[in-house]
């Protein structure tokens, strides 16, 4: 990663080589890897974050991870575990490099970064996600998280969040960060209801576009839309603005929005499994996709 742009300062790397897995294609080894332009993304739980072009066709998005200290034979076993985990919904890691003093994860580049950008980072564009597209998200997140909890039945995520939920160039969602809980030290409570609680305030972000951590302060979603519920002065105050601009399905909003409460329920017992999760959104758009057919019947001609 070329120093001129942001060459992850101090980088150490030994005579080792880049850990391709799966069945990943071999397009590059380390030295394009530290020769290429590389720009910082952001610097998260687990480590910080980088874009590196390679080729004008060939981004991928580096981690590298702080405050991992296990052997290396555990480290290639756990990441060998998860990059078995092939899903068209969670992001695909598709190589690592370890050394004592260095560790990194290569996963593939999303070009439209993450769903927290997109919902909170430039208000007022003229292109905000549209219902459709949030309500499709949503669906394919829960398939990602859903795929992971099918694994074993204490398997979870450990860190679901809007920053974690990265989008294609065709608007396909990719859950990130599977099974890093499990690489560095975490007091988290780790669980699947726990992921389900993370998802449930997703799922009101997506509806409400308010951001539950900003600027270092946060907003319990659950307790806000339960209480604006409450007070019954409509549902105005409720949805994203701009999702009302463009006159979005409010009975569908609604919908979604009592998935996010179900998921919420301060019980994890009370809370849904991810894929009674999962049908419950595919039954909010056959409901909406019947609601249309219905309407295009009542409106064509007889003749
Ligand atoms: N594969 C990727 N493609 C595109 N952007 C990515 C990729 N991985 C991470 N990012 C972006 O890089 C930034 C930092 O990501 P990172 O996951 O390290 O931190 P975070 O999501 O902010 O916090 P946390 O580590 O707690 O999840 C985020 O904006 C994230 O959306």
């Amino acid at each position: 990663m070329a120093a001129a742009s942001a060459h992850p300062p101090g980088i150490a790397v030994s005579k080792k080589q880049l850990v391709f897995l799966r069945n990943a294609p071999r397009l590059f080894d380390l030295e394009d890897l530290l020769r290429s332009s590389a720009e910082v993304l952001g610097k998260g739980t687990y480590g910080i974050a980088y874009k590196a072009a390679l080729e004008e066709s060939l981004v991928v998005a580096v981690k590298r991870l702080k405050n991992v200290k296990m052997p290396e034979k555990e480290f290639a076993e756990k990441i060998k575990a998860i990059s078995a985990m092939e899903h068209p919904n969670l992001v695909p890691l598709r190589a690592y490099y370890y050394s004592r003093e260095e560790k990194f994860l290569v996963y593939d580049y999303m070009p439209l970064g993450s769903l927290s950008s997109l919902l909170h980072g430039n208000r007022g564009s003229p292109s905000p996600l549209k219902w459709e597209t949030r309500i499709k998200i949503a669906l394919e997140a829960a398939r990602g998280i859903e795929c992971i909890h099918s694994t074993s039945p204490s398997a979870s995520h450990g860190n679901i969040k809007s920053s974690n939920v990265l989008i294609t160039s065709s608007y396909r969602a990719r859950v990130s960060e599977h099974g890093l809980s499990h690489l560095a030290p975490s007091s988290q409570n780790l669980t699947p209801e726990a992921d389900v609680y993370s998802f449930g305030v997703l799922l009101l972000e997506l509806v409400t576009g308010k951001a539950p951590a900003h600027g270092g302060r946060f907003v319990n979603l659950p307790r806000w839309v339960e209480e604006t519920l409450i007070r019954g002065e409509g549902t105005r105050e409720l949805f994203d603005e701009e999702l009302t601009r463009f006159r979005s399905p409010e009975e569908e909003m609604l919908m979604l929005l009592q998935v996010g409460l179900d998921c919420t329920s301060l019980n994890p017992d009370h809370r849904p499994e991810m894929s009674s999760v999962v049908a419950k959104i595919e039954e909010i758009r056959h409901w909406a996709a019947r609601k249309k057919d219905k309407l295009k019947e009542k409106e064509a001609p007889l003749f």
